[in-house]
């Protein structure tokens, strides 16, 4: 990495690996080790006020590499820096520069009412107290939480439960934020909630922002930019367009004609699926759909037409599965 990447770079990962001894006993006394490489050799950096989507399969390696920013892991080797801090090594001092939020589990106190979680936090963290009021007010504003401050955690709904933990990990005013499955298992409306006060948060604070989610709608609404990461290498980095050509993603024009015809002979793209008058033609997400239709238009009788995005899942999946061969944005290791 050269002088000038690092200054600007707020999480810096240099050939980072963790690798764990599995001891698995099989025999009466006999036990056996094996080595699982959970992350291998990963480089990245991401800036100060970057939302970046980090995503890939089960056991790809998503939780273990956030384990090992927050200081909770130790590298097995690489070199890693968060805010400048070796978390390993100063975990106390990075934990005032960084919230976390699980999605699967929470940071407060179960039978107490949500402000008094906030209370500890308050002593845990040091607030200096003006500092918390202030941080408190507005979070308990934008999240819309003063109705449930006196409701003890226990009776909260996932969402609202979702939405108190946010509010938690941001307290203190972190630099970084590491957002692991927040949006898991909540309804559509709380969904859009929780995106919509993360793009507020980064927008206004410029907050730095690491999420990890299997909702590929969060990472499409939120991040700019993502990074795939599959057996423990990071196999894509890179905006979500560019995300498209790797997967080789595919957009579909839906044609309406006057009439049942045979499938569409165009260059450039393939009928998938004639339903009586109605055709579907794929063709390469990175290509324009204006000449297509212009061509169709010139020599079908079409009634009406539209376009659909390619469904960024299928891609992801599909590089899940292609996942030796080497892609454009991948970094080398
Ligand atoms: N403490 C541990 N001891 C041994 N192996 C571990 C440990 N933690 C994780 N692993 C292994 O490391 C690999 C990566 O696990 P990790 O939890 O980081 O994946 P993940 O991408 O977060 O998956 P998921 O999406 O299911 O949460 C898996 O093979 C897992 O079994």
């Amino acid at each position: 990495m050269d002088r000038e990447s690092s200054v600007d770079a707020f999480i810096e990962l240099d050939r980072v690996e963790k690798v764990f001894d599995v001891r698995k006993k099989t025999g009466f006394l006999k036990r056996e080790v094996r080595r699982v490489r959970a992350v291998d050799a990963i480089s990245f950096t991401v800036a100060r006020g970057e939302m970046v989507g980090y995503i890939g399969p089960n056991g790809a390696g998503k939780s273990t590499t956030i384990k090992m920013l927050t200081g909770i892991l130790v590298p097995s080797g690489g070199r890693l820096r968060v805010a400048g801090i070796d978390p390993s090594r100063e975990r106390t001092r990075l934990a005032h520069r960084i919230g976390v939020v699980f999605g699967q589990r929470t940071t407060l106190w179960w039978d107490l009412p949500l402000i008094d979680s906030y209370r500890l936090m308050h002593r845990m963290y040091r607030i200096p107290d003006a500092r918390y009021r202030e941080n408190l007010d507005r979070l308990v504003e934008l999240l819309e939480l003063e109705a449930l401050l006196d409701v003890p955690v226990r009776q909260l709904s996932l969402g609202q439960r979702m939405r108190g933990d946010i509010a938690a990990a941001l307290l203190h005013d972190p630099d970084v934020l590491y957002l692991d499955e927040p949006t898991i298992g909540l309804d559509v409306v709380s969904k859009a909630r929780v995106r919509e006060f993360l793009r507020e948060l980064n927008a206004e604070r410029g907050t730095t922002v690491l999420l990890t989610t299997h909702d590929l709608q969060d990472i499409e609404q939120l991040c700019s930019r993502v990074m795939v990461i599959d057996h423990g290498r990071l196999v894509y980095d890179g905006g979500l367009a560019g995300l498209h050509q790797a997967g080789e993603s595919e957009r579909t024009l839906v044609v309406d004609l006057e009439r049942e015809l045979p499938p569409i002979g165009v260059a450039g793209a393939q009928v998938v699926k004639v339903e009586g008058p109605r055709q579907w033609l794929a063709f390469p997400a990175s290509a324009s759909a204006a000449p297509l239709v212009a061509r169709i238009a010139a020599e079908y009788p079409l009634v009406d037409l539209s376009v659909r995005e390619p469904d960024i899942e299928a891609v992801i999946a599909r590089m899940y599965v292609e996942r030796e061969t080497v892609v454009p944005g991948a970094q080398s290791s």
